[in-house]
């Protein structure tokens, strides 16, 4: 692949491109609008540095440039940030001509897209992620939320960006384990849509789980080419767009159940698991394809087991999972690989039967 960076287009009714490429932050001003007089950059600690440049860049352009620190990772998505944010929003008097810029992971960008999606009923706004998982993942597709005590993502809206700047740059200072956690989503795109992903990955397992490694892009690359195909065609989640949520239904209880200790990647790695044993449990999924969900997050050292005695509150908080409808439960599943379809109501024992296998 060559060093130019990488354009990919998100369809819809405001369509966007996910820009990947190393030291492009400079393409920021040109995607805050033509009337925007103010910004406010929405960011974790761990990136105040970045935070502090995007900032001084933007005032440079003769932008009103605010720098807004939030907690760091899953404290960040609460109602009080959120409340936070909106009262700096309003003594900066942000308007509906300004633009938001969230820095950082999956949940600084859930979060800024958030009050972006909220702020005077929605204002522009444009994720720059700085981990793979916002990358390849939470930055692209509008999907903005907080957590409520209840559970994941429970309140939000969708939202599209203006636009996605991922630097690989910013993956330099990633804690490796960050940057395996991930990978998860990488499989997951590789598990629903695109093999090759898979490939890739067994092909050199030392390879892939480094930031630094010699597949980054072209693991990213394939990863958003895959969320772009299928948000592009189902902003809302009517239909296609559950596939995005593979291994999410156990993956969003055990991070519930965890009190967010756990990296949502890592949930997710045991989700997929045991989404990929419901299948085969429920005679859709083969051997084969079943097998090697293990294989493949076990070779990036990602969890695939989970303590058995937390079924019961496991099973609780799954009832809340977005998919559901009513009483009934709703999983996506493969049957075979690249291709997602859903388990509607499951008779409780294939639930059990599926658990006993990722169960430690
Ligand atoms: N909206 C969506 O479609 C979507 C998709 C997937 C995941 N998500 C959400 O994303 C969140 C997980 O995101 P995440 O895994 O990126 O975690 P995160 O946002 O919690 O970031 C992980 C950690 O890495 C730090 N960090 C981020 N970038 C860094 C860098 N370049 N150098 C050093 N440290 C850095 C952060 O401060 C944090 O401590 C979850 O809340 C999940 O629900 C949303
Ligand atoms: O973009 C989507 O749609 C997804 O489901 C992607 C998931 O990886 C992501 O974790 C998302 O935030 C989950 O959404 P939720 O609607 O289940 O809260
Ligand atoms: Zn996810």
């Amino acid at each position: 692949m060559s060093d130019a960076p990488t354009r990919i287009t998100v369809r819809g009714d405001a369509p966007y491109d996910v820009v990947i490429g190393t030291g492009m932050l400079g393409e920021l001003p040109g995607l805050i609008g033509a009337d925007a007089q103010r910004v406010a950059i929405i960011h974790p600690g761990a990136l105040r540095t970045t935070a502090d440049a995007v900032r001084d860049d933007l005032a440079a352009q003769g932008l009103e440039a605010h720098a807004v620190e939030v907690p760091d990772a899953e404290e960040a998505k609460t109602a009080e940030v959120a409340a936070y944010c909106w009262s700096v929003l309003g003594r900066i008097g942000m308007t509906r001509s300004d633009a938001i810029v969230g820095i950082g992971g999956g949940a600084s960008t859930d979060l800024a897209g958030f009050v972006a999606a909220s702020w005077l009923r929605g204002v522009r706004w444009i994720p720059v992620p700085t981990t793979v998982l916002g990358m390849v993942d939470a930055a692209v597709g509008g999907k903005t939320g907080i957590n409520t005590a209840e559970g994941k993502n429970l309140v939000g809206a969708f939202h599209p960006p203006a636009g996605v700047l991922c630097d690989l740059a910013t993956l330099s200072t990633l804690p490796r384990n960050e940057y395996v956690a991930g990978l998860a989503e990488v499989v997951k795109a590789g598990f629903i849509a695109d093999p090759r992903i898979l490939e890739i990955i067994e092909a050199d397992p030392e390879g892939a789980s480094r930031p630094d490694g010699p597949h980054v892009r072209e693991l990213v690359e394939r990863s958003v080419q895959v969320k772009a195909d299928v948000v592009g065609a189902d902003l809302r989640e009517a239909g296609l767009r559950e596939i995005l949520n593979y291994g999410h239904t156990l993956g969003h209880a055990i991070e519930k159940v965890e009190r967010y200790r756990w990296r949502h990647g890592a949930a997710v790695s045991v989700g997929m698991v045991f989404a990929a044993e419901l299948g085969r449990v429920a005679g859709r999924l083969d051997d084969h394809t079943a097998d090697r969900h293990r294989t493949v997050l076990e070779m990036l050292g990602l969890p695939t087991a989970y303590q058995a005695e937390a079924w019961p509150r496991l099973l609780d908080a799954m009832r809340i999972d977005k998919k559901s409808r009513g009483d009934r439960l709703r999983f996506v599943v493969l049957d075979g690989l690249a291709k997602p379809g859903r388990l509607e109501g499951p008779d409780p024992q294939l639930l059990v039967a599926a658990f006993a296998e990722v169960s430690s």
